[in-house]
């Protein structure tokens, strides 16, 4: 039995569920008026309910020890400290050192990296403002007017849905597009549009070895030269964020167009870095500093705050307790705001990559549920089609509503429906309709007795459906910051309870190995037999379809 199984937190928690499971929220509300009350958290501008929670007291008491059980303090100022909890990749995970603002150091194996990330974020201001200012001057001395960001994963994600998410701060001095597909339509897609002259490529690889960010760059550089310039033109229209500085300089980027990273930032948590170079060239340096801002406030939250009122704490130790006791498969996230729609799969990309694993730190195979599946998008769009699964369908799917409080250009009569819809669809996961309820409001169909019967049947909402709600006055660069970092740090306690480590992704990096060997087979470069015969015959029919004429 692994150590978390055989925790006496766990065997508790385990009796709690069976003792909570037939209880239904409803009663637990009319009984206790004050469970709003007492069921919330607020910090960094975010307040949290989570009285819609199939939970008790006793439950979150009980979800807390846990949390302390299993090391979360020890194991948090590890990663604060700069130790190398990333074990298999033998790395330290210092993403909170790139928005910390205290003044104080952070220590990586002896060598404070503070000096060379406060250097970095000095280049990204002075880049962003040279650019914005019109001074920075393509090679026929036109200013930079487009921007093409190009990157995948990690190095995607977090600046394409950041400045999505602060379309009201961005900068009219240029404008971003986003590339991360190798599939050719992206890109061309992208240039297409643009005028070579006044365009500047962003290439982010952290590696410089992804196959989709070096392929789209080549293509950018090929479409760069065809229109007219020439490679000692590059300089002025390529830069790069990499920690693979010579692969950078081999490519043909100047060194000095090179923005650096650690192997300290991982993919999913490199937004901060100088990754997020795009968001800073699209919302202007304030904005993306503001987001640093948020997230730091965040980190001291999630360090100091007592577990009960720790907002990260909260939402994991809910997370734990619906997938490993209620068997719930997956969590869906549903931002009430248009903006922030690109929310679920940035959270998808961070929880599943980092939790979606098998085995312990120790290697050994878990005999529990790890991370869930993230799935989401924004509302009220999904209540007109996957809501229904979650209300009346044999899963369940814990959800987390969020809603700004004010909206740009805010219209009130829409967003009084926006918000009335988000509270109306946890209130009614929450409540369900009774079957007396259906039956009764059928009265006046005229239907006979079996036929009401029938239908009140199926109209029957069971309820008891939990969810958290997140409020927060506007979804500013500051607030966003937190957000996420409040997602960032779930996410790791819930790697802590489950022993994973949430900073390695062996099961992507094996995509990236063999879409280079099945490439070798569409090439003709690789041995057919070395590939199954499936895999052989799909090679087969492209390589027929791609035959030269
Ligand atoms: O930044 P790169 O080295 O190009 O990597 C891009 C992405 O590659 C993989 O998919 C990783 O799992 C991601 O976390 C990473 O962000």
């Amino acid at each position: 039995m692994s150590t978390l199984t055989s925790q006496p937190q766990w065997h508790r928690l385990s009796e709690l569920a069976a003792s909570v499971k037939d209880a239904h929220m409803r009663d637990w509300f009319s009984q206790d008026p004050s469970r709003a009350d007492t069921m919330q958290a607020e910090a960094c501008g975010i307040f949290l309910d989570y009285s819609k929670n199939r939970v008790t007291d006793e439950v979150m008491t009980s979800l807390f020890e846990l949390a302390e059980a299993q090391g979360l303090s020890a194991q948090r100022d590890a990663m604060f400290g700069g130790q190398h909890i990333n074990s298999t990749e033998n790395r330290a995970v210092l993403h909170t050192a790139l928005r910390n603002f205290s003044g104080e150091p952070v220590m990586v194996d002896g060598k404070d990296v503070m000096p060379e990330v406060q250097a970095t974020l000095d280049k990204i201001q002075k880049f962003t403002e040279t650019v914005h200012s019109g001074s920075h001057l393509g090679y026929t001395g036109k200013p930079v007017k487009q921007v093409v960001a190009i990157g995948i994963g990690g190095s995607f994600l977090g600046p394409k849905i950041m400045t999505e998410a602060l379309k009201p701060y961005r900068s009219d001095a240029v404008k971003v597009h986003f590339v991360a597909n190798v599939d050719g339509c992206h890109i061309h897609d992208v240039l297409s549009s643009l005028d070579h002259e006044e365009t500047l490529v962003v290439m982010s690889s952290k590696s410089f070895s992804t196959q989709e960010t070096l392929q789209n760059t080549q293509t950018a550089k090929q479409w760069f030269l065809s229109a007219g310039g020439t490679q000692e033109d590059i300089a002025k229209h390529f830069v790069a964020v990499s920690s693979n500085v010579k692969a950078a300089t081999d490519f043909g980027i100047a060194e000095e167009n090179i923005f650096p990273m650690w192997d300290w930032v991982g993919g999913r948590y490199s937004l901060w870095s100088a990754i997020g170079l795009p968001i800073s060239l699209s919302l202007g340096f304030d904005n993306f500093k503001g987001l640093l801002e948020g997230a730091h406030e965040m980190d001291k939250h999630f360090k100091n705050a007592p577990l009960e009122s720790n907002l990260p704490v909260i939402m994991a130790m809910l997370g734990v307790w619906y997938r490993n006791f209620f068997d719930a498969q997956s969590t869906v996230m549903l931002p009430y705001y248009h903006y922030l729609r690109g929310l679920p799969a940035y959270v998808q990309q961070l929880d599943m990559e980092s939790n979606g694993k098998q085995v312990t730190k120790q290697g050994d195979v878990v005999d529990y549920a790890t991370g869930p599946i993230i799935w989401g998008s924004e509302g009220t769009n999904g209540q007109h089609s996957f809501h229904q699964l979650i209300h009346q369908g044999t899963s369940l799917i814990p959800a987390d509503f969020m809603l700004p409080l004010h909206v740009p250009n805010q219209n009130d009569t829409h967003h009084a429906m926006l918000a009335s819809n988000c509270f109306g669809q946890a209130q009614a996961l929450m409540q369900g309709k009774t079957f007396d309820e259906c039956y009764t409001d059928l009265a006046d169909e005229g239907l006979d007795e079996d036929t009401r019967k029938h239908i009140a049947q199926h109209k029957t909402m069971p309820g008891n459906k939990p969810s958290n709600t997140l409020l927060f006055e506007k979804l500013d660069p500051v607030t966003l910051g937190a957000l996420v970092a409040l997602y960032e740090h779930k996410v790791f306690v819930q790697g802590v309870i489950w022993q994973v480590n949430s900073f390695d992704q062996w099961g992507v990096e094996l995509g990236k190995e063999l879409g280079n060997q099945v490439l070798d087979g569409i090439q003709g470069n690789a041995q057919e037999s070395q590939f199954d015969v499936s895999t052989q015959q799909l090679i087969a029919k492209f390589r027929s379809a791609n035959a030269p004429k």
